[in-house]
């Protein structure tokens, strides 16, 4: 009988394609010498409300929780069933775990105090982005930034604690809800992308220290709001097109910034009259995938400023935003900031 040595992984990581989630997340904490585990058991409540999310978003249009919720939230749209159902599910997950002491959601007009002043960290969470795709089968999906609390925990939480720049995340990450369930996430030590094996229950780590090309041939902008535009995203878009380059938009955010991430590209929600200010929320939508933008090499600004130094004053702040990869974000930018500004139509 031959007995031979197994032969661990070549790739010289200490973690492989095909590691659990679970286990990428216990490996990585060692990134964190103070770390006491909470950011992991935070990271850990998020993936398993995402599962609950994924469970429901699949089988929305055999159920009844397709369709209107007949309320609008803060920002005056239209709840989607799904909507209220993953804001709870997520609110559940965040408020069980004990690791939060607060929750900015897109879904709630107030920050929700959990009364919970042992927990160290903010949470602020799009939980259902792009849910005008629900009822038509089009990907969604979730988006979160985590902060830690600025005042001591056993105090009560501060407006200091909430409102922080995205400069101050700990960890950022979204899910995606397509073709397949993905979970993307960053500590701020690189983005990893895992993909959900519903049958096994387990998310698996399948785009390791994902690296966003720094060019790309794709755009991705709502070109029916094209007559609001100003000058410089005029003349950069009709740039893309005289470079022949193909324009994508899905109308998720998630989504569309997914893509282009992976593929190289650019994604633009420009400020317009309809929105004066853009209409991505800068707390729940474009800090956290400014971080991972960044975290991979890509960019985001509002045109004019990094998103992740923006001060925020308002719970549900927008901002204009381009993100992607960093040659035509910078290209974008200059065109913007070379061309004077034209009032808005
Ligand atoms: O329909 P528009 O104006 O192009 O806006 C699309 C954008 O609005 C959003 O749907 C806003 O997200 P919510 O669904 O979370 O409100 C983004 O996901 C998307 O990129
Ligand atoms: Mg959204
Ligand atoms: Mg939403």
């Amino acid at each position: 009988m031959k007995i031979i040595p197994y032969q661990p992984d070549q790739s010289g990581l200490a973690y492989s394609v095909g590691t659990t989630l679970d286990r990428f997340i216990k490996l990585k904490q060692s990134d964190f010498p103070f770390a006491s585990g909470e950011l992991s058991q935070l990271l850990r409540d998020i993936a398993l409300a995402a599962k609950i999310v994924n469970r429901e978003t699949t089988r929305a249009g055999l159920s009844n929780i397709g369709g209107a919720f007949g309320q609008v939230n803060v920002q005056g749209e239209e709840q989607q069933k799904l909507d209220v159902i993953a804001n709870i599910r997520f609110m559940r997950a965040l408020s069980k775990g004990g690791e939060v002491c607060a929750i900015v959601s897109e879904e709630e007009d107030a920050v929700i105090d959990l009364q919970n002043t042992s927990g160290k960290y903010v949470v602020a969470i799009d939980p259902l982005d792009g849910s005008s795709n629900i009822d038509v089968n089009i990907s969604i999906g979730t988006i979160f930034s985590i902060y830690r609390r600025k005042t001591p925990t056993g105090s009560p939480i501060q407006l200091e604690d909430i409102m922080q720049a995205g400069t101050e995340q700990v960890a950022a990450g979204y899910v995606l809800y397509g073709s397949s369930t993905m979970l993307v996430y960053t500590t701020g030590c690189g983005v990893n992308g895992f993909t959900y094996e519903q049958s096994l229950g387990e998310f698996f780590l399948s785009h390791p220290n994902i690296q966003a090309p720094k060019n790309g041939e794709i755009y991705s902008v709502n070109e029916g709001t094209q007559r609001e535009w100003e000058d410089g995203i005029l003349a950069y878009i009709d740039q893309c097109k005289d470079r022949r380059y193909s324009a994508r938009y899905i109308g998720s955010l998630v989504a569309d910034f997914h893509r282009n991430l992976l593929k190289g590209g650019i994604y633009l929600y420009p400020a317009t009259k309809k929105n004066p200010s853009g209409k991505l929320r800068l707390l729940y939508e474009a800090n956290a995938l400014a971080l991972i933008a960044e975290q991979a090499g890509a960019m985001a600004t509002d045109g004019t400023q990094r998103i992740l130094e923006i001060q925020p004053t308002t719970l549900h702040q927008r901002t204009p935003l381009l993100i992607g990869s960093s040659e035509m974000v910078i290209e974008a930018e200059s065109m913007i900031s070379s061309l004077a500004k034209a009032p808005l139509l």
